[in-house]
């Protein structure tokens, strides 16, 4: 009994240490009160919801097999249903598990903005956001609820003409828990599941239909472009002539030509 008083004490020191500690960091540099009270609600709220600031810190310390178990454990279910990843491998979605961080946004943060580019995409652990725009944001296209995927269009899209930036604004609609997945990291995963790629680019391709068909604005031109692995070069010319030669039959005319010279 002692040793779990004396566990929960020390998590609840740690807990004040590192809030004392962020609130003269911001004092020194006499950030403005009203971004201090939101790093303030940001600290209370994640304590309260998960217990720790940062789960990773507790989870990259453990061997490999256990973070799988763990991950498997809570997530992989939420990830099974979700409608982008249907039909992918099963361990490329435990490799992407293990890449997961966790993040909590406050009431009325902006997760992406349009036109910046994407880097990430999220998946909502709980609470929701808003697909937003029109004057002020005041247009509200879809809200978005736990195990729903966001932020995905721009990744999934070449940054040929644009294709890589974000589509929409996506805004916290109250406390929003998101695991977030980086580019970088899902295509790093993918590389060694080469019929996932196919399944997911189809796939993405069906939800910026959908997406765009549903409100927000995907431009149609971005849609044609959906280049999750890169297309194919183009033929260089002086193939493209020699091809040319070989259907005309003019090579074997040239060959004859010169063998009669
Ligand atoms: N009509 C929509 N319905 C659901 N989500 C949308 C819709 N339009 C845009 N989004 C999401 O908003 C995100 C904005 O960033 P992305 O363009 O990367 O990806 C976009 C989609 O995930």
């Amino acid at each position: 009994m002692r040793d779990v008083i004396g566990a929960a004490t020390a998590a609840q020191t740690y807990f004040r240490a590192s809030m004392d500690g962020c609130v003269a960091y911001m004092n020194t540099y006499t950030i403005p009160k009203l971004v201090q009270n939101r790093v303030r609600t940001w600290y209370n709220y994640t304590w309260a919801s998960q217990g720790m600031l940062d789960e990773s810190e507790l989870l990259d310390k453990m061997p490999l097999v256990m973070r799988i178990a763990i991950a498997v454990d809570i997530n992989l279910a939420t990830f099974q249903k979700i409608q982008l990843f249907q039909g992918c491998d099963q361990q490329m979605l435990v490799d992407m598990l293990l890449r997961l961080k966790s993040i909590i946004y406050l009431p009325g943060d902006y997760v992406v903005m349009k036109g910046d580019i994407g880097k990430e995409m999220y998946i909502i652990k709980s609470g929701a956001v808003q697909v937003v725009g029109g004057p002020d944001n005041s247009i509200v296209f879809v809200t978005l609820k736990a195990g729903c995927v966001f932020g995905e269009i721009s990744l999934l899209q070449s940054a040929k003409d644009g294709g890589n930036r974000r589509t929409a604004n996506v805004r916290a609609y109250g406390f929003a828990n998101l695991f977030v997945l980086e580019k970088k990291d899902l295509f790093d995963i993918l590389v060694h599941y080469p019929e996932s790629q196919k399944v997911l680019a189809k796939k993405g391709r069906q939800l910026i239909k959908s997406k765009a068909a549903a409100g927000a604005p995907a431009k149609e031109e971005k849609q044609k472009g959906l280049a999750l692995f890169g297309q194919k070069p183009p033929t260089p010319k002086l193939l493209k002539a020699f091809g040319n030669l070989r259907k005309a039959g003019l090579l074997d005319k040239l060959k004859k030509a010169e063998e009669e010279t």
